[in-house]
């Protein structure tokens, strides 16, 4: 079963790239950079990956990417995942960037987009691995905040396929987005959004009602609200649902006990992704494994939501056509 899950051609629509940033390069960057970090060891910095809930692993995130200081950083950030996922069997991904972590820090968005650019164009000769970039609004930043960083993109809105809207969701309802949401779509940009990762049902409802979203992030809590479960599933949204993530943020104490089977029997649109390999213990592979062995999934089960990514995600209709031919010749 491994063989076939690594074979399938699998495409990764959730995924933050600075929660790819994996301990060994970021004690690398840390020392090229000159960036002192709490921790002295590999070791070290896993020990402190013991999270009880998303801010706690947030406090974490944003601490580790302080390494990240010139598109260089960037580019290798980039890549070093690139590999490891396309490695896993992974073709074609779709990653958030949260620029005003960056932005905070004194990074500028150049840096940081010149080298995610680049990395990106690399992938595609070198990994044959195609991307989407979505770029992410703090939500527990201002709304303001959010619209000046969707303007200062103006250099890169052709290299952007969505806004997404992340970090800590608790008290930071979709709404308090509405305007910068507009204004990506004014701009023909597609929107996604996180909700129902810790939130409430009624979040989903707002990103779907005033932000116009085309994929939920997570919606693992959309179970709770049985009319919600039917409109989510009349319209085939699409749900990007993170098992491991869910699991290492305690969302679910035992993977066992993931509302996943109930989200497939309820007849949702899911899709399988890591979020943040580097803090949740494996990539994409590791998530359809992990899967496999809590619910017992069959291949079909496997290929229907393999499926499920690639009719859902940010491509030319080449590629599209193309995975779907790779992921035929799996059955
Ligand atoms: N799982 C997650 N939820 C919200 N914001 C995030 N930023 C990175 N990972 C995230
Ligand atoms: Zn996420």
């Amino acid at each position: 079963m491994r063989d076939f899950l690594k074979a399938l051609p699998k495409a990764e629509l959730h995924l933050h790239i600075e929660g790819t940033l994996e301990p060994e390069l970021m004690l690398t960057l840390a020392d090229r950079n000159g960036v002192h970090l709490s921790y002295d060891s590999v070791g070290a910095i896993r020990a402190a990956y013991d999270f009880s809930d998303l801010q706690s692993f947030l406090d974490l995130y944003y601490q580790g990417m302080s390494v990240l200081r010139t598109a260089q950083d960037f580019e290798d950030l980039a890549m070093d995942y690139f590999r490891r996922a396309a490695a896993e069997g992974v073709v074609h991904v779709e990653m958030h960037v949260d620029p005003q972590a960056h932005l905070a820090r004194g990074i500028e968005l150049a840096t940081v987009m010149e080298g995610l650019g680049r990395a990106r164009r690399r992938a595609e000769r070198e990994l044959d691995l195609s991307s989407a970039l979505i770029l992410a609004f703090l939500r527990d930043r201002p709304a303001e905040e959010a619209l000046d960083l969707l303007e200062r993109a103006a250099p890169y809105w052709e290299t952007l396929d969505a806004v997404g809207l992340d970090s800590a969701e608790l008290g930071h309802p979709p709404a308090k987005f509405a305007e910068a949401f507009q204004r990506a779509r004014s701009l023909g940009l597609a929107r996604v959004a996180h909700a129902g990762e810790e939130g409430p049902p009624d979040y989903i409802l707002e990103a779907l009602d005033v932000l116009d979203v085309c994929r939920i992030d997570h919606g693992v809590r959309c179970l709770e609200d049985p009319t919600l479960v039917e409109r989510l599933r009349e319209e085939a949204m699409v749900l990007t649902v993170c098992p491991l993530s869910n699991l290492r943020l305690r969302v679910v104490e035992r993977l066992e006990d993931h509302p996943l089977p109930a989200m497939l029997d309820a007849g949702l649109n899911i899709t399988l992704n890591s979020d943040d390999p580097a803090y949740f213990g494996g990539g994409l592979l590791d998530n359809y494994i992990a899967c496999r062995r809590a619910f017992g999934w069959s291949r079909e089960v496997f290929l229907a939501l393999a499926g499920n990514a690639i009719e859902a995600a940010f491509m030319d209709e080449g590629r599209r056509a193309e995975l779907r031919d790779r992921l035929a010749a799996c059955r």
